[in-house]
């Protein structure tokens, strides 16, 4: 069982968050984190972005995907209006960052994302979102507002006992490099984008 291992207050350039750090156990190096923007009022339907790791893209600004953008939009949102960011240690949607990588190789070669991770011997899609459900639970949330594109997310939501009370789009403008895997996406998984910017 998830519980909660240590938090504390961390100003960040979008303003301040509650950081929560969430694991079995305290041994934990990658645990899960819940960041709450100050004033987050849990008593009406609370603003969710519930994200996945993506080490390339958020922290070494990778093109090829919008993770980094859209966690910073998330962060910008969250401080304006209130809200809860789960940020989930699901490195490539959970295959991890040395396999994510071999399927980056992959698609060099021309292969798409969801062809790339097959090839691997790798599910398209290996996250359980889960434990977010978990996290919510525990902090007290009751209905969400939820920052996604991703209907497969809205559905774990609508399956527990939170509230879905609606979907807050997450949409960034794509440039070359993360063109086909947005087309990947949206044609694969069934996400939420609209045409003009794809
Ligand atoms: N396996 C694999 N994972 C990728 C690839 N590109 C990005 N990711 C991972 O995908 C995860 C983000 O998932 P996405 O499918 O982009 O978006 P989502 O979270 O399902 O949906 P949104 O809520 O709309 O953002 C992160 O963990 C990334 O590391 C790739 O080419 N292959
Ligand atoms: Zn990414």
């Amino acid at each position: 069982m998830l519980k909660v291992q240590a938090e504390a207050n961390v100003p960040t350039e979008f303003g301040e968050f509650r950081m929560i750090a969430f694991s079995e156990d305290d041994n934990n190096w990658m645990p899960h984190m819940a960041l709450i923007a100050k004033g987050t009022d849990f008593n009406k339907p609370v603003n969710v972005r519930i994200h996945s790791e993506c080490i390339t893209g958020e922290v070494f600004h990778s093109q090829k995907c919008e993770c980094g953008q859209q966690l910073n939009s998330a962060m910008h949102y969250m401080q304006e209006n209130g809200g809860v960011i789960i940020y989930l240690r699901q490195e490539g949607r959970n295959i991890g960052i040395i396999n994510k990588l071999k399927a980056y190789a992959l698609q060099e070669k021309g292969l798409d994302t969801v062809q790339a991770n097959l090839k691997l011997g790798l599910p398209a899609d290996d996250r359980d979102f889960g434990v977010a459900i978990e996290i919510l639970k525990d902090l007290g949330v009751k209905s969400v507002n939820l920052m996604t594109n991703n209907p497969e997310k809205i559905k774990i939501i609508e399956n527990s006992d939170i509230t879905f009370n609606s979907r807050i789009p997450l949409q960034i403008k794509a440039n070359e490099a993360s063109l086909s895997y947005l087309k990947t996406k949206k044609e694969f998984f069934g996400h939420l984008l609209d045409d003009e910017n794809n």
